[in-house]
């Protein structure tokens, strides 16, 4: 039962998502989606990756990004490349977070020129969770959580115990959205955002920093 309703629920975010890239594209020459890695997103990916519109004329770049290469079965770009950039949206421009640079403090200033580049606001921004919270790679064990939360600039190398180097955009960059949705399933991440909506410090639950604004909860069993 879960599993069918799992795939309902990302046909009606890939519904969603392409719904509101559409109406910006009938009004802008581009339009920005920022999407998250893991495991959650790939049934939304691939329905999404489905469906017909100006492919050519969007922009999909990463929430965060694990510091490997784009062949590694860690990364999120190979997940997008994979599952999203498929079919018709083969079409659209994927930025990467990564660059050559072996560590990303050293990448992530030529990772904010790039962005700088892209068709700010996005049209829509999709984030994940992880059961402690975490929403993009803002981990809440992170010693940059804090500059990550409050920095204006719009990417920032994360490190966090028992994690990969990571890059994340910072919580004020992906606050640069005309939309919001939040994709999640199963029971625990329902008692994580539980926790979440009763309280407000984001260093503890980093979600709470998206809770405020309006967001589209797409949860499922
Ligand atoms: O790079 C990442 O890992 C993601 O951006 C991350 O924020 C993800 O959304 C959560 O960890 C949930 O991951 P699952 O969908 O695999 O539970």
């Amino acid at each position: 039962m879960s599993e069918l309703c799992r795939e309902r629920l990302a046909t009606q975010l890939a519904e969603a998502v392409a719904e509101a890239l559409q109406h910006d594209l009938n009004h802008q020459e581009r339009a920005l989606l920022v999407v998250s890695g893991g495991s959650t997103p790939v049934p939304f990916f691939r329905a999404l990756a489905a469906r017909e519109l100006p492919w050519e004329r969007v922009e999909v770049t990463l929430a965060d990004e694990r510091w490997v290469a784009m062949e590694h079965a860690d990364s999120n770009a190979r997940l997008v490349g994979h599952h999203l950039l498929q079919g018709p949206a083969a079409a659209a421009t994927f930025v990467s977070l990564t660059t050559h640079d072996p560590t990303p403090e050293q990448g992530v200033a030529e990772v904010a020129r790039r962005l700088a580049s892209l068709a700010w606001p996005a049209s829509a921004v999709v984030l994940g969770m992880g059961g402690d919270g975490h929403t993009a790679s803002l981990f809440p064990d992170s010693p940059e959580l804090p500059l990550a939360l409050t920095t204006a600039e719009p990417a920032v190398a994360i490190r966090a115990p028992g994690q990969l180097p990571r890059l994340t955009l910072s919580g004020d960059r992906l606050h640069r959205a005309r939309r919001h949705f939040l994709h999640i399933t199963g029971g625990d991440k329902r008692d994580t955002l539980v926790r979440a909506l009763a309280g407000d410090d984001p260093r503890e639950l980093p979600i709470r920093a998206f809770l405020s604004c309006p967001l589209a909860i797409y949860w499922a069993p």
